[in-house]
Formats: structure tokens, C-alpha cells, sequence
């Protein structure tokens, strides 16, 4: 079975204060949720505040983005071992925002997952298509173009520590979200994907849901069979609505 997992990415939002009362809120509301693995995913100047809020919790400490190298001049990047080191476990890699609003490429989002492994930082690759492309009934494609990019540049030995999520770029931030069915689909088409190359990586593989998830709408997609977790932007910022999708999703695995 797979552990189910939430992760809050706050994107740009927070402050110290907000940070610090957020994650001493999540701490405390998912002590007794063992069956999941709750992320939090902080801008970057907030982790060293994070890190220690969560620092004796089974939470754990994620970035929203990680630096193709170790270290050189790379202005304005932040590696594997710089996020390893402030306590972060996890860094999400190709989030639609970056490949919109920054330009990031399939190939760049691959490096990035590739520097995040050697590191031993686990990557959660996010795919998902616009709605252009969905209404072009492209959708297939452009999923499985951003997945692949990814398992040609990841060796298959270290695939199991690769996360992906598929995040339809027209549910983000717009309160509409993929119904539990569309989401399903293309969870299976991704599975279907990472079976073929191999049962075990296939069958092991966690694959979250992100876009406009909330406490009402958590329950029937986390019902879903290939729908492992969500990926929680906007409602990952008022602890009340994260920590109902923590229970959400904890329900999942009883
Ligand atoms: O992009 C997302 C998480 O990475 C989803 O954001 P929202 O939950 O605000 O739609």
C-alpha cells in the first residue's frame, strides 16, 4: 500500500510569524495522523523557521524548487546540499508556475530532479496540461511529454524516490478543479506510464493531486485508486482547511 501524502506548498505567501504559528499548528494537528506524510513546502528564507517548528514532529521539510548544480554562480539558485542541509527531504521540481512564469523546460525540470536525487532530496515532479491544451484534447500528451522527460534522465534504481504529482494548470488558484474522474484518468495514464518499467515502480509509485483542493472536494479524489495525496496551494495556508485534507487523506488509508 502506499503512504499517502499532503504536502502544503505556500508558493510566495508568509512571513516568520505566519510561519511559525502555521507549522506549530500543523505539528500539532497531524500528531496523531501516522498514517500519512504531511509536507510543508516554505519559500526558501522561511525553511530555517520551519525547520525548527517541525524539528521534533514527524513532519517533514520540503522546497518549491532546487538548483541544477551543487554550487558555483548560479544567481538567485539554491542546490540540493544548501536545502539538505537547512533539514529539507523532499524540493518540488517543474510546479506549472515555474515552467508558465519562468520558463522552465522539460529538460531543465529533469536536471533539476536529477540534482535533487544525487543529494538525496526526493523530487516531486509535477506535470499537467493548460486548459488549451486540455480543450485540444492534448492533455495525454503533454503529461506524458513532462513524464518522460523525466524517467529518461532518472535511473531507474532511483525512481522510488520520485514523487509526482499532476496539477491540470486550470484548476490552480481558480477554485475549479479537476472532477474526481478526470483526475483519475490521467493518474492512471501516469501509473500506466511507470508500469511499464517495471510492476514494483509501477505499483509503488505515489502520484498527488494538486489544484483547488479543498476540504470539501479532498474526500472524493483522495477516494480515487491512483490519487496517492494532494498538493495543496491556497488551502495549505489556513491550518483548519490543511489539516481537514491531512484527515482526509489519512481516511484513505484505513
Ligand atoms: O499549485 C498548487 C499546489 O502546488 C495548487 O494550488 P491551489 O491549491 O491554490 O489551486
Amino acid at each position: 500500500m502506499r503512504q499517502p501524502l499532503v504536502a502544503g506548498n505556500w508558493k510566495m505567501h508568509g512571513s516568520r510569524a505566519m510561519a511559525r504559528a502555521l507549522s506549530q499548528a500543523v505539528v500539532r494537528g497531524t500528531a496523531e495522523l501516522d498514517a500519512i506524510e504531511v509536507v510543508l513546502l516554505p519559500p526558501y528564507v522561511l525553511i530555517p523557521r520551519v525547520s525548527e517548528e517541525v524539528a521534533d514532529s514527524a513532519v517533514v521539510l520540503g522546497a518549491q524548487n532546487v538548483a541544477t548544480a551543487r554550487e558555483g554562480a548560479f544567481t538567485g539558485e539554491i542546490s540540493a546540499p544548501m536545502l539538505r542541509e537547512f533539514g529539507c527531504r523532499y524540493a518540488l521540481v517543474g510546479h506549472s508556475e515555474r515552467r508558465q512564469l519562468f520558463g522552465e523546460t522539460d529538460a531543465l525540470v529533469a536536471k533539476r530532479a536529477l540534482a535533487a536525487l544525487q543529494e538525496d532530496l526526493r523530487p516531486i515532479v509535477c506535470v499537467g496540461e493548460t486548459l488549451a491544451e486540455r480543450e485540444a484534447s492534448e492533455t495525454e500528451d503533454v503529461v506524458l511529454r513532462q513524464l518522460d522527460a523525466v524517467l529518461s534522465a532518472v535511473p531507474e534504481a532511483q525512481l522510488g524516490q520520485v514523487v509526482f504529482a499532476y496539477e491540470p494548470v486550470w484548476a490552480i488558484g481558480t477554485g475549479r478543479t479537476a472532477t474526481p474522474e478526470q483526475a483519475q484518468a490521467v493518474h492512471a495514464l501516469l501509473r500506466e506510464r511507470l508500469h511499464r518499467l517495471g510492476a514494483e515502480i509501477g505499483r509503488r509509485a505515489r502520484i498527488l493531486y494538486g489544484g483547488s483542493v479543498k476540504p470539501g472536494n479532498a474526500g472524493e479524489l483522495l477516494a480515487m485508486p491512483d490519487i496517492d495525496g494532494g498538493l495543496i496551494g491556497g488551502a495549505s495556508l489556513v491550518a483548519d482547511d490543511f489539516l481537514a485534507i491531512c484527515e482526509q487523506a489519512a481516511l484513505r488509508r484505513e
